[in-house]
């Protein structure tokens, strides 16, 4: 059947309303004139499989990647950049209207320079001696050993193990981690292959690389090299353990530094909480700005982590609690100058937006890496006596459908 593709899910696949219904058809894009067949019927959408590209978007174009219509990772590599930034401005401002039901200024999305060969950190899967990603939706394994998001010296080390558990015709299944600082260069690899002696693969690794661990029951054991990573944001070093959170496009991470930066615009005096503070990125970057920082974070290394890069960094008004923020700020009774939240996916729990109500800071900075939790919560903060001023997208996650947002919240005195 035809139908005209006039809209986009959060996911980036096109929307067409055929008989009332809404079909979602994956690598259509808006504008499109396309055939289609349906493949999953339900009962108020459907979805269909792009059989023909009758009229295409101008903004059309020939993926670079020869894996992208059978790799789950990138939904944009088919549509020209500058279309996938008014894509993603869509994106958010759909689940701001329609999750969030409220009104606020979304801005134009943040361009990366880089939008492939940016991310500092790859995940890959093993099985039957490949490696590769999962296919879109399942526990497929697609065989690859590049992906063009990734940067090139990661793309190298991860073609190199792609060739060694061939030839050693690896059977277990499990993980291999390759991250590198934007910083040094450094690169490190988390290896979770539970049936693998690692000296078999890992020993022919420690030339191309500066630092590996090994997942034993859940646990991580040093093998060989660095114990840490280090990044620089501004002036300021931080150290990294393997297992702890940064961002992976570091361009974009910056630029989301500084937009808080300008948008609480701090002048020495305030108190500033920065909760799931990871290893102290945001807070510490603010910390010359600020009276006091204290960040929230639930991973014990990567408090740690923030701990000494405060101290490295020569900051002595920063403090760290490790402990859940759902758990923490409920009972803590401090009250805040200024806040930065920066949660997982799953967005904030209720007792946290409660309790940062309760401490009534004068603005909150909100950084989301999923539009929906973001507006859901929005929605919530909106309505207990704070203005949602802007909302920012970064494309921190160029080619994927992810974008993250800063939104910019402020008291109503
Ligand atoms: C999106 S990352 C942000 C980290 C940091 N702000 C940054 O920019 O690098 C979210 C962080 O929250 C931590 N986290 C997840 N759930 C948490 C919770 N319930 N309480 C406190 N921290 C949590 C994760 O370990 C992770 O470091």
């Amino acid at each position: 059947m035809q139908a005209r593709i006039d809209g986009i899910t959060h996911k980036g696949e096109g929307v067409a309303r055929i008989n009332g219904k809404a079909v979602f058809i994956p690598f259509a894009l808006p504008g499109e004139e396309v055939e289609l067949d349906i493949t999953e019927e339900k009962k108020n959408y459907a979805y269909g499989r792009l059989e023909k590209i009758i009229h295409p978007s101008p903004a059309r174009t020939t993926p670079l990647c020869s894996h992208y219509y059978t790799c789950g990772g990138c939904s944009f590599q088919h549509v020209d950049y500058e279309e996938e930034l008014q894509l993603k401005k869509r994106i958010v401002t759909d689940a701001v209207t329609r999750i969030g039901k409220i009104e606020a200024r979304i801005n134009e999305v943040e361009r990366s320079s880089k939008p492939y060969r940016y991310r500092n950190k790859v995940t890959w899967h093993v099985a039957k001696g490949r490696l590769g990603y999962y296919r879109a939706e399942s526990r497929e394994l697609v065989p690859i050993d590049d992906c063009l998001l990734i940067k090139e010296d990661m793309a190298k080390i991860s073609r190199k193990i792609g060739f060694i558990l061939k030839e050693i015709a690896h059977e277990g299944q499990g993980e291999i981690i390759v991250r590198q600082s934007s910083y040094n260069g450094k690169i490190m690899l988390i290896c979770d292959l539970p049936s693998l002696e690692p000296e078999k693969i890992l020993s022919r690794l420690k030339e191309d690389v500066d630092g590996i661990y090994i997942k034993q029951k859940n646990r991580l054991i040093h093998f060989y090299g660095d114990l840490y990573l280090e990044e620089k944001i501004g002036a300021n070093i931080f150290r990294l353990s393997p297992g702890s959170f940064f961002q992976v496009n570091q361009e974009q991470n910056e630029k989301i530094i500084s937009f808080i930066q300008s948008y609480l615009n701090l002048t020495g005096k305030e108190t500033l909480l920065d909760a799931y503070c990871g290893v102290g990125s945001i807070g510490i970057s603010l910390a010359g700005r600020a009276a006091k920082v204290l960040g929230i974070e639930n991973n014990r290394e990567a408090v740690k982590n923030a701990e000494y890069n405060a101290h490295y960094n020569r900051l002595n008004n920063c403090r760290f609690l490790a402990g859940d923020c759902e758990k923490i700020l409920p009972v803590l009774n401090e009250k805040f100058d200024m806040v930065i939240v920066d949660p997982p996916r799953s967005g904030l729990k209720k007792e946290v937006i409660a309790s940062l109500i309760k401490a009534a800071p004068q603005k909150i900075a909100y950084v989301s890496c999923n539009p929906a939790t973001l507006a859901r919560d929005l929605n919530l903060i909106q309505a207990s006596g704070y203005i949602i001023e802007e909302i920012k997208p970064f494309d921190m996650f160029s080619k994927t459908y992810h974008v993250e947002c800063v939104a910019g919240i402020r008291r109503i005195d």
